[in-house]
């Protein structure tokens, strides 16, 4: 048994994925990256790590990716994330999450990769109707983000069924922070997500930030998440492969914490961090947005031994605000120069 195969992540120029070629490389397992850099960026790709730039949808080209890097295990985390955007151009989130996985699935299928770890999303439990939300919660998604994520698993589910193949669903729930050794964060420029917005607000490179519904049934009528350090997810994908190599099967597990934040509770520990009020403004409801979303989180520390290292909310705010510090600086002095 290879207990380091080659590990391609797709996505691996993006936010989330970038985390995790960090953390694979510093546990000691080769690493390529498949990305299109839609919305990736070349420079979030290590040193020494190759990339190839390419679209999923393009099989023959991951096949030949494949077989050439002799790959054992894939990660994908390409796709489209923007739950709102989901709602307007719901067959874009259907082609690339549901049809661009479904060509990756028969993909590592006909080629004998063996380990399979996803992507998915706490968007697939849709408005629960009791809290905590665990791995057997009804998936009812309420936009088609979600939907375009359950339907990959339940390939993946199928697939493993028929073929073999050992598959990993991380379901995560909201995902923020950056490395805390500054070597990677979030670097979409129209990022969406509170604590990057927030954070960017701060920084003076956004005038204000909105809240998004302030009448939700909620005890601040604001929208309440389960935050997750980035590099807390990193290693919980690192934990799920070691799992899949060493006992193979499937594996289903919500990642994050179990405890919320409303959105104003957000805004004021990131206001604590930087130590002055934020330009906040009270807005509608966005399109697609459930009330609460708060995991139970105790299979993920039960099956993996999972032990977060960087909880706090302050810890998430902090780290992102420093990864967008320097980002804006190295921006200017390109500028300048
Ligand atoms: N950010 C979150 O809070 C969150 C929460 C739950 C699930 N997820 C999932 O995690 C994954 C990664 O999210 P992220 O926040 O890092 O987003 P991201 O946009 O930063 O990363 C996605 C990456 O995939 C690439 N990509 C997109 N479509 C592609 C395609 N067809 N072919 C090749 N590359 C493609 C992009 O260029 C980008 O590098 C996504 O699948 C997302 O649905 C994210
Ligand atoms: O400028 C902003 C941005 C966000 N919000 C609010 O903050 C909360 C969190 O929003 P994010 O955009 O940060 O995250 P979402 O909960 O919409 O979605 C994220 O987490 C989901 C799972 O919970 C999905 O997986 C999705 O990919 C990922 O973007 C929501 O109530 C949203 O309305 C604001 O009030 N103002």
């Amino acid at each position: 048994m290879d207990e380091t195969p080659v590990v391609l992540v797709t996505g691996g120029a993006g936010y989330i994925g970038s985390h995790a070629v960090l953390a694979l490389q510093d546990a000691g397992f080769p690493v390529v990256v498949f990305d299109n850099l839609s919305t990736g960026i070349r420079s979030a790709v290590p040193d020494g790590v190759p990339l190839i730039e390419g679209d999923i949808a393009d099989t023959e080209h991951v096949a030949e990716v494949i077989r050439g890097f002799q790959v054992g295990a894939i990660m994908h985390f390409a796709g489209s994330i923007v739950v709102s955007e989901s709602v307007e151009k719901p067959l874009k989130y259907y082609r690339n999450n549901t049809q661009n996985s479904l060509g990756l699935i028969e993909t590592c299928v006909r080629l004998g990769v063996k380990h399979f770890i996803f992507s998915s999303t706490a968007a697939v439990y849709g408005e629960p109707e009791a809290y905590p939300i665990d791995e057997e919660s009804p998936t009812r998604p309420i936009n088609p983000y979600g939907q375009s994520k359950l339907m990959t698993e339940h390939m993946l589910r199928d697939a493993s069924a028929a073929h073999g193949l050992n598959t990993g669903i991380l379901r995560y729930f909201n995902v923020a922070g950056a490395d805390p050794a500054g070597r990677a964060g979030q670097n979409t420029p129209a990022a969406t997500h509170l604590i990057k917005v927030a954070v960017q607000a701060a920084l003076g490179l956004r005038p204000a930030i909105s809240v998004f519904g302030t009448d939700y049934d909620t005890p601040d009528g604001t929208c309440i998440r389960d935050y997750i350090h980035v590099s807390d997810l990193a290693d919980a994908h690192v934990l799920a492969l070691r799992h899949l190599v060493g006992k193979g099967g499937n594996l289903l597990v919500n990642c994050a914490y179990g405890r919320g934040f409303s959105v104003r509770e957000v805004l004021k520990a990131v206001e604590k961090v930087i130590g002055r009020p934020l330009p906040v403004d009270d807005a509608p409801r966005r399109a697609g947005d459930p009330p609460a979303l708060v995991a139970k989180a105790d299979r993920i520390h039960g099956l993996l031994g999972w032990k977060p290292a960087h909880g706090s909310l302050e810890e998430m705010v902090e780290t992102a605000l420093a990864w967008e510090r320097r980002s804006a600086e190295e921006s200017k002095a390109r500028r300048a120069s």
